[in-house]
């Protein structure tokens, strides 16, 4: 059993706290609302972020004062939307106790800099790579919520921190793989959001199984190419973090990429899709980014850069089919 603490009780924070309880730990929730607070500590619920769910665990309790937060925590898990992980991991520097494994569960890259999350935690908390792991995989916080059986990849440069959090937040029905490859856990992760929306974006506008299946595995492709480049090793696009989670992702109106795209598809404008979401789509800020990194890497982006044409010059889901492949014939 360990003491563990998760920064943001959004819909993930909260499912995956369940889970760390579930294994046996000690669990503490931090949130910055305090209306998610007193409904975890007074009714074992989080109506809003995580309905599903009618009473969490005992060992789950929340708390708003960062400092009794993470005065204990051996393991701290971080799931705030990732354009605001910078921001509030900066109140949390000089608390984070000095032997503390720090773990991100978001998946996105942050717009102004174009940083991984892995990057951005370890430059604000002033974290050694040694104390940081990253997990990820097709893990639908609905689903999980309701126990129903998942996997995960948590990875570290560190491989006795890899297993250390995988032995502590490995669950009867939440079973953990263990990898150091951070940099393509982060990448799977973020890159597959983007092609969520494309994929969500050709369901809303009617199109089939061929038509997903199309932009799924060149998404793949896209996304394995990028994460190379970046250093990443190409074999974790195959497993749960790479084509695990694209499959999950691309396939259910759980996701709200996908039911963000799938919105678009549907005629809806940016605007009308950001305000009818139910939770962070980071798919959307995300798309810049990935198209910034195939720039810097000089890796082709044809998906990202089609979705970006979608978010900022609202093309329809024909156009960006269309953007997808350009007139060349092209070797697979
Ligand atoms: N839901 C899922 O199925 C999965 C999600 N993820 C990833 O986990 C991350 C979180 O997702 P999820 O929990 O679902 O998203 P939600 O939209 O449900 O929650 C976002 C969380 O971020 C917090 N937050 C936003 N802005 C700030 C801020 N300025 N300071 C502090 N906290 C802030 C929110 O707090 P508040 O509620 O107070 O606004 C909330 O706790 C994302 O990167 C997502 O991609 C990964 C796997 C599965
Ligand atoms: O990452 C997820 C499933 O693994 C959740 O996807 P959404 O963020 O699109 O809901």
């Amino acid at each position: 059993m360990a003491a563990v603490t998760v920064l943001g009780a959004g819909a993930w924070g909260t499912a995956f706290g369940q889970v760390l309880a579930d294994a046996g730990n000690q669990v503490t929730m931090w949130a910055i609302e305090p209306e998610i607070v007193d409904a975890i500590n007074t009714l074992h619920q989080n109506p809003v972020r995580l309905p599903v769910v009618k009473r969490l665990p005992d060992s789950m309790h929340a708390t708003l004062d960062r400092g009794e937060a993470v005065k204990n925590a051996e393991i701290i898990i971080v799931t705030i939307a990732a354009q605001f992980a910078r921001q509030a991991l900066e109140e949390f520097r000089d608390l984070i106790p000095d032997q503390a494994i720090v773990v991100s569960l978001m998946k996105g890259i942050e717009r102004s800099t174009d940083k991984r999350m892995d990057q951005v935690v370890m430059e604000t908390l002033h974290l050694p790579a040694s104390r940081f792991a990253c997990l990820s995989g097709p893990n639908l916080s609905k689903e999980v919520a309701l126990r129903q059986p998942a996997a995960a990849v948590v990875a570290s440069q560190d491989h006795d921190t890899a297993v250390k959090v995988a032995t502590v937040a490995t669950s009867k029905y939440f079973k953990i793989f263990s990898s150091t490859d951070v940099i393509g856990v982060e990448m799977c992760g973020s890159l597959k959001n983007v092609v969520a929306l494309a994929v969500g974006m050709s369901r809303g506008a009617g199109f089939g199984e061929n038509t997903a299946a199309m932009i799924e595995t060149r998404g793949l492709a896209e996304l394995t190419q990028l994460g190379v480049a970046a250093g990443a090793q190409a074999q974790t696009f195959a497993g749960l973090a790479g084509v695990g989670d694209l499959v999950a992702t691309c396939g259910s109106p759980l996701s709200r990429n996908y039911t963000f795209g799938s919105n678009l598809g549907k005629g809806m404008s940016v605007d009308q899709a950001t305000k009818v979401s139910n939770g962070v789509a980071e798919g959307v800020p995300t798309t810049a980014a990935v198209v910034a990194l195939g720039e810097k890497y000089g890796v082709p982006t044809p998906l990202a850069s089609a979705m970006l044409r979608v978010l900022n010059e609202g093309i329809d889901c024909g156009e960006m089919l269309e953007d997808l492949f350009g007139d060349d014939i092209i070797d697979e």
